[in-house]
């Protein structure tokens, strides 16, 4: 078995220098190699996902990521700038499943922005579609308003399109998740204003006829955003397109108590994998050792169940991680009065010991 790691920028090192380590202390056989992405990929490489990075990762059983990109590369043309590595790969490898579990641990209930009685207990799932979208559409540009109010002033445009079987696919993955947890789906769409998620809205009632025993309901976005910090227990499984899946996931992390804490794996139609934080590269306390690495511990987690097929290892990280939370420790992100407030290092090494 092969992990290619790829820290990436910013916080992306610190973080899964911590997962590294606690990886390395299961008593596992596989192989890790490292590469750069993003950001750093482009200072050293003139591309933030050069050709030998994407080979490692295709060649590799999985891949653990950081994060990328950084303000200062925000002047770059967009093929050059770090977003490009983590776009790029979920695309090449074609990983366009994401889960993105927010689980409120029952010790982090008080470090949520919402009351206590809201979150806890919370188990939600995000099934995000990951490489379609107004995020991939072409075409997009810049060009002179061909009509309209404004014909002939500069404009930009995206596209957003999905086609049938895009769509079809994640709707599978989404109901046999449902089928593993409490059999309900709520797909997320904006049926009311795009054609796009009419169709998206289609397709899944179609798809739906395969799987009777799980109950769907349909939600447009805004709601769906109210509905979240309303009373968010009513969730199970949210499903949802590329973008409204990349806002309601960092919306439903503050559920959890911060978005250091969310996890996720990219899985493609061969299980092959990519885990990452559903967090950024935080350029903002990049380099102060404060980041908070157990969203990346816990997406170790996952790859070790996803990809690795180690049930028990991941078990025993996620038990870890509870361990650790229980004993007080937290970083910054997730401190309340009462609580000791550690680094990121001392975060992944009480991750470590709790693992013995
Ligand atoms: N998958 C990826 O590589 C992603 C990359 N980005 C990139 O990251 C850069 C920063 O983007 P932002 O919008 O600021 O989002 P961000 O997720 O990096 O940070 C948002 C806020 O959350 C905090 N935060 C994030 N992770 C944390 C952690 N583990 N512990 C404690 N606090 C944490 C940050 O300090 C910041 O205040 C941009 O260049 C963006 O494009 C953003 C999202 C995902
Ligand atoms: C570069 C972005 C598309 C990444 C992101 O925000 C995410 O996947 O959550
Ligand atoms: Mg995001």
């Amino acid at each position: 078995m092969k992990i290619a790691v790829l820290p990436g920028d910013g916080i992306g090192t610190e973080i899964v220098a911590e997962a590294v380590k606690v990886l390395k202390t299961l008593d596992l056989k596989f192989e890790m190699e490292s590469a750069l992405v993003g950001g750093a990929a482009y200072d050293a490489h003139g591309h933030p996902l050069p050709e030998s990075t994407l080979k490692l990762a295709k060649e590799a059983d999985a891949i653990l990521f950081g994060a990328v990109g950084d303000w200062k590369y925000d002047k770059l043309d967009r093929p050059l700038r770090p977003e490009q590595a983590i776009l790029g790969l979920r695309k090449n490898l074609g990983l366009f499943a994401n889960f993105r579990p927010a689980i409120c641990y029952e010790q982090l209930v008080g470090a949520s922005s919402l009351k206590p009685e809201l979150v806890a207990g919370l188990d939600i799932l995000i099934i995000r579609e990951l490489t379609g979208d107004i995020y991939f559409g072409q075409p997009r540009g810049r060009r002179e308003a061909p009509d309209g109010e404004f014909k002939g002033a500069p404009e930009a445009f995206d596209t957003m399109r999905y086609t049938k079987p895009e769509i079809e696919r994640i709707a599978h993955v989404a109901f046999q998740a449902a089928r593993k947890r409490n059999k309900k789906v709520t797909s997320v769409d904006k049926a009311n204003v795009l054609e796009t998620f009419q169709f998206w809205k289609d397709t899944v009632i179609e798809v739906h006829a395969q799987y009777p025993d799980v109950a769907l309901e349909h939600m447009y976005v805004d709601n769906a955003a109210m509905q979240l910090v309303k009373n968010p227990k009513a969730f199970d499984v949210v499903f949802t397109g590329n973008m409204f899946g990349d806002i309601l996931s960092d919306e439903a992390s503050m559920l959890t108590g911060s978005i250091g804490m969310l996890p996720s794996a990219s899985l493609n139609s061969k299980n092959q994998g990519l885990y990452e934080p559903s967090h950024g590269s935080a350029p903002d306390i990049a380099g102060k050792g404060i980041a908070n690495p157990l969203a990346t511990i816990l997406s170790a987690a996952m790859m070790l169940r996803f990809s690795l097929n180690q049930e028990e290892a991941a078990q025993r990280i996620e038990a870890a991680v509870q361990k650790v939370l229980a004993q007080g420790l937290r970083t910054g992100d997730i401190w309340s009065e009462g609580t000791t407030k550690v680094g990121t290092a001392q975060m992944g090494d009480a991750v470590v010991k709790a693992l013995g």
